[in-house]
């Protein structure tokens, strides 16, 4: 190998690691939660919505680092060469990284409910990190049990729009609540896609994910399903009158949905082919939520 190839290597390596493109799950939940504010209330405090989109990735990346670090002790990382632990050898850097991470995102959190003098926001980000834990650190591991895209679906739905829209209007509402419901399911959606081709690796060490427990086949079946309900959810909430007609944008992410159900559908039994399927995942949680809020900020705009 060239020194230039080992350089391109090891720089995907680190991008695989970090993880950029993942961020975009913390960035979701506050863009639509804060539209939703927007178009009930038609208010908008920029400044705690910066503040609240940092702490969220800083909050994602104690999630990520410490989950290196976790698996690192489980076995579950073996053979995971983009792990941080397993490529800086040095798990306690990573640990106390990751918690330097937590701790910065939860001062950010902290500044939110000082300048409300409202404890609400910090309680609920509180119960994210609480989950997040639970999901991965000793001794609870709830994601070796199958029971990661629930805890998935409340952390970056239902908490993370009620601690946003709160943050917005000291208020609750039946609207973000709904919103809350189809971004948290594109959300669980890349933990289940993500399961994938770590199938044989969870099953060996006895971590019982969703695809292990049904199956490549009946997995990839489901696919069509869970991504279906995006639109249909959107759909009746828009009969319902609960969301505008605007949000009916999300249509225009089919493409990418039936891009993902075809790539898994037709692979589902070749894992070592599935590494990149939680991108298009990402892509679809990307694109849904984008012109989810979309929808909802049009409404105040146009
Ligand atoms: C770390 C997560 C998935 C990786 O899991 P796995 O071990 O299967 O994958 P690897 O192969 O990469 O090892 C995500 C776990 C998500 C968790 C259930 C909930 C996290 C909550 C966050 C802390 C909340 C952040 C919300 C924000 C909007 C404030
Ligand atoms: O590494 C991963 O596979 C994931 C990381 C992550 O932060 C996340 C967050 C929300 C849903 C899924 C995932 C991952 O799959």
């Amino acid at each position: 190998m060239t020194t230039r190839t080992i350089e391109r290597t090891s720089k995907k390596l680190w991008f695989a690691a970090i993880k950029p493109p993942m961020y975009s799950v913390a960035i979701m939940p506050i863009w639509v939660g804060s539209a939703v504010a927007f178009a009930e209330t038609h208010q908008f405090n920029a400044s705690i919505f910066f503040t609240f989109l940092i702490s969220a990735i800083l909050i994602l990346a104690w999630e990520n680092f410490s989950n290196d670090v976790f698996d690192s002790e489980t076995g579950a990382d073996v053979n995971k060469k983009n792990s941080l632990v397993n490529m800086t050898g040095n798990k306690s850097l990573i640990f106390w990284i990751s918690n330097l991470c937590l701790a910065a995102g939860l001062l950010g959190i902290s500044t939110i409910a000082a300048r409300q003098q409202d404890f609400t926001v910090i309680g609920l980000i509180l119960l994210c990190c609480g989950i997040g834990y639970i999901y991965q650190g000793p001794p609870f591991r709830l994601s070796y049990k199958g029971l990661g895209e629930i805890l998935c679906f409340f952390a970056f739905g239902p908490l993370a729009f009620a601690a946003t829209y709160y943050s917005q209007t000291k208020a609750w509402s039946n609207t973000s609540l709904a919103a809350s419901i189809v971004v948290g399911i594109a959300t669980s959606l890349i933990l289940f896609c993500s399961h994938f081709n770590q199938v044989k690796d969870d099953a060996a060490i006895g971590k019982r994910s969703p695809v292990v427990r049904l199956g490549t086949k009946r997995s990839a079946q489901l696919l069509p399903w869970i991504c279906g309900s995006l639109y249909a959810l959107t759909t009746l909430f828009v009969i319902l009158k609960v969301f505008p007609v605007w949000t009916l944008l999300i249509f225009l992410s089919l493409p990418v949905a039936r891009k993902l159900c075809k790539f898994i559908g037709s692979q589902h039994d070749q894992p070592q082919k599935l590494t990149f399927c939680r991108l298009i995942a990402v892509e679809l949680h990307f694109w849904s939520g984008l012109l989810l809020g979309l929808g909802f900020m049009l409404t105040q705009l146009v």
